[in-house]
């Protein structure tokens, strides 16, 4: 059989950062498996990748850092220059000057080596960026940030090129994401045996172009040993928790969610997120709002239930139901002492909650509320709210994500481009594939009522965020223009309805090499 490129299905693994990637390394070796072979299996494995594309006119320029990053360049370039491919080899530092593996690994080249400046980059069609991998751990020295901006500055002029990080384009941070001084724009990303946070996080995100992981030969189970809390948010880490319908299905199976609705003049939020819960599975449905509105929703809602509550006492009526499985409160809410009194019988409950928006605004100001929160409440903060909940935490989105629920004892989804969502447990995952579209008004109240409807069906309070989150990004992605808030519950309960036509999509594929590649 032709050798092939073992893909990981890498959204069924944790997420390493530079340091557990270190660690796993380590492990490996002390199992038996050199660092070298690791090595020559990572370079062996990109090369066969590339070699999927037609052979270029030009040689492919493979350009070489100090550490075994670069290491994994110099197998790179004699792979492909034995399966008759030309290359070119350019190196940051005086190859004399290597050590370790790397030193090794570039005695197996045997053809010429130029030093890289900054006219190196020019007439390639191919690039390898071999100079940092997850050991970047500065911003990029002049000699390297010139490099790597005369790639970009290629790329841009010439946009077939293609450009191959080996593990994470040079100068993105492979645990925050961030951009030490400037860094590669990738075509495609290479990485090794797990994805890191870094692939996932923007601005970084955003310079990795297409990812692959590949198997270089660590056994999976090495993995766990290093207790990974950090995930990326994909139906391999929720999608068996969601409760399907079959033909002995009842509504009262699949929860009761209520929404908190809005004064008369603020109604459309709650609306919005009530119709999301309804769409994506929860069994009932209610919005509970004063009689000044009630014309409105009773008006514009058919499915989903009204219930009245002019009073303080009223509201605690209805939220002593329990039948009722989860309660969302923000949409619309207003920032009103109404709003807070009924926040403050939610937390009294014992039950499950969703707190959004006004929720949140009234939350920062109401310290004597913060003590009520527990691990099945979710707060779903945008960074605007984040900060005014949480001022003094400091650090990565990550960190402070972490910290926030570890603080706060709730789970908490801190929106963005990269969603994050992070339990007072210590497990975190990371949204990496929503698209700008969502950027627009009332996507943020769908949300808010997707994890409501999904946490109304007996999963936890992070299968449900996590699912809402990416449910929610899936079903923006299905539009190619004009994307509003009213087109989301739909599209995320087609999007769901989907995992289970093709759940093969999360799976490892092998991947022949001679299979042509777009
Ligand atoms: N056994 C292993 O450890 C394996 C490692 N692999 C490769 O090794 C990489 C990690 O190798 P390293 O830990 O050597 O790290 P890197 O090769 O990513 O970079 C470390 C080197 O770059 C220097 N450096 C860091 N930031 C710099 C900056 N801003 N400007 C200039 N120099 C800078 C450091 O001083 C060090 O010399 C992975 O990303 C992967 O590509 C793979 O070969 C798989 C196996
Ligand atoms: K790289």
């Amino acid at each position: 059989m032709a050798p092939g490129i073992r893909l990981v299905a890498w959204a069924k693994r944790p997420l390493l950062g530079a340091r557990q990637s270190g660690l796993l390394d380590r492990q490996a070796e002390a199992e038996g498996i050199s660092g070298l072979e690791l090595m020559a299996s990572a370079g062996a494995a990109v090369a066969r990748r590339i070699t999927l594309h037609d052979k270029p006119a030009e040689p492919v320029l493979v350009l070489c850092g100090p550490g075994n990053n670069g290491g994994d360049g110099w197998i790179i370039a004699t792979e492909l220059a034995a399966l008759g491919w030309p290359v070119r080899v350019a190196s940051l530092i005086p190859p004399a000057n290597l050590k370790g593996d790397a030193a090794a690994a570039r005695a197996r080249w045997t053809g010429p080596v130029e030093a890289i400046t900054p006219e190196t980059p020019k007439n390639a069609s191919i690039i390898v960026d071999a100079l940092f991998g997850v050991g970047l751990n500065r911003a990029l020295d002049p000699a390297a940030a010139s490099v790597v901006d005369g790639v970009n500055q290629l790329r841009a002029n010439r946009p077939k090129t293609l450009v191959y990080a080996v593990d994470i384009p040079s100068g993105v941070d492979a645990d925050t994401g961030d951009i030490r001084g400037t860094a590669i724009k990738a075509t495609h990303t290479v990485s090794f045996v797990t994805a890191k946070p870094g692939h996932l996080l923007y601005p970084g995100r955003s310079n990795r172009g297409h990812l692959d992981v590949v198997d270089i030969g660590i056994d999976a189970q090495l993995i766990d040993r290093l207790t990974p809390r950090l995930f990326a948010n994909s139906p391999a880490l929720w999608g068996s928790s969601l409760p399907e319908r079959g033909p002995d299905s009842h509504k009262y199976k699949f929860g009761h969610a209520l929404i908190v609705g809005g004064p008369a003049k603020s109604t459309g939020a709650s609306r919005l997120a009530a119709i999301a819960a309804l769409r994506i599975g929860a069994g009932l449905v209610s919005v509970v709002t004063a009689s000044s509105a009630l014309p409105i929703y009773a008006s514009t809602l058919t499915s989903v239930m009204t219930k009245i509550a002019d009073s303080k006492e009223e509201i605690e009526e209805l939220l002593n139901d329990e039948r009722i499985t989860v309660i969302l409160i923000g949409p619309g809410a207003g920032i009103t002492k109404a709003t807070e009194d009924t926040l403050e019988l939610i937390l009294r409950r014992p039950g499950k909650a969703v707190l959004d928006a006004d929720a949140l605004s009234v939350l920062a100001n109401a310290s004597h509320l913060r003590a009520l929160l527990h691990a099945n409440v979710v707060l779903t903060p945008h960074e605007g709210e984040f900060k005014r909940l949480f001022p003094s935490i400091r650090g990565t989105r990550i960190e402070r994500a972490e910290s926030a629920a570890r603080e706060s004892g709730a789970t908490i989804v801190l929106k963005g481009a990269d969603t994050i969502v992070a339990t007072p447990d210590g497990r975190s995952a990371i949204m990496g594939e929503a698209p700008p579209s969502l950027a627009t008004a009332g996507t943020g109240d769908v949300l808010a009522g997707l994890i409501t409807g999904i946490f109304a069906q007996n999963v936890t309070a992070f299968e449900a965020a996590c699912a809402g989150v990416w449910l929610h990004a899936e079903g923006a992605a299905m539009h190619t223009s004009g994307l509003i808030a009213e087109d989301l519950p739909r599209s995320a309960a087609l999007a769901r309805g989907r995992l289970h036509v093709s759940p093969s999509r999360h799976a490892a594929v092998m991947l022949p090499i001679h299979q042509p590649c777009a």
